[in-house]
């Protein structure tokens, strides 16, 4: 998702209090970000952050860090924190790509990652840039704790397939997945559903999840 560029995007998010713009400063730190040794679970590639907030607003005892590449779509995210009444105190954003999340994370910092609708990049010279490619699995191993999962979601089955072989081919291990999440009564207790998957769903395409730990 990419949106027209908004002036003074830069300068609402720069001000925003739950915006964390210098994240590399906090790496090793994020207990002293939030006040609390809570654990740390992460959406990358976080959109206009609505199931951040709703996961935040749900789970008070673990807080959230969402990542979003482009000031335009972060900004949606922040101008709808404005807009809650009441918004937690267990959340932040950070706007940066995530190929760089081993700078701003120290292993074992993150207890989960959440990969909800990632871009497909359905050209095989970009593969490299999808979410699930290996080189971003060696992002998410060296940040999350041992044995600690990644969940991911989408509604794009070559995305998905992808996913699966890198896995895999990565020696992660698979410890669960569903073709069909919203008919999946174990897998889907709990969910909290995305922008994205509400838009997809209501079209009548079922969700696939999937969740890996490394080994
Ligand atoms: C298709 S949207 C999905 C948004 C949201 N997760 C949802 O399910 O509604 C994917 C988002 O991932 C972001 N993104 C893609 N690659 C990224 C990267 N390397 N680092 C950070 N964000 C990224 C895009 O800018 C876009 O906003």
């Amino acid at each position: 998702m990419r949106l027209r560029n908004i002036t003074g995007a830069q300068e609402i998010i720069q001000k925003c209090g739950y915006v964390i713009n210098n994240p590399e400063a906090a790496k090793g730190h994020w207990s002293q970000i939030f006040g609390n040794e809570n654990p740390v679970h992460i959406e990358v590639g976080m959109g206009k952050g609505r199931f951040l907030i709703d996961m935040a607003q749900t789970h008070a005892r673990i807080n959230y860090i969402g990542i979003e590449m482009y000031d335009s779509v972060l900004l949606r995210a922040v101008q709808r924190v404005t807009s809650l009444e009441n918004p937690p105190g267990n959340f932040r954003f950070i706007r940066m790509d995530a190929k760089a999340l081993t700078n701003v994370f120290e292993k074992g910092e993150i207890e989960k990652i959440y990969l909800n609708f990632s871009d497909p990049w359905p050209k095989d010279r970009h593969a490299k840039r999808r979410l699930t490619s290996r080189q971003f699995l060696e992002c998410y191993r060296q940040t999350l704790l041992p044995k600690q999962t990644v969940e991911f979601k989408t509604d794009n089955k070559d995305l998905f397939l992808f996913s699966l072989q890198e896995i895999k081919e990565c020696h992660w291990i698979l410890d669960a997945c569903t073709s069909d999440l919203h008919e999946d009564e174990t897998m889907n207790r709990g969910n909290i559903m995305t922008e994205y998957e509400e838009k997809f769903s209501l079209e009548g395409n079922p969700i696939f999840k999937l969740i890996a730990h490394y080994e």
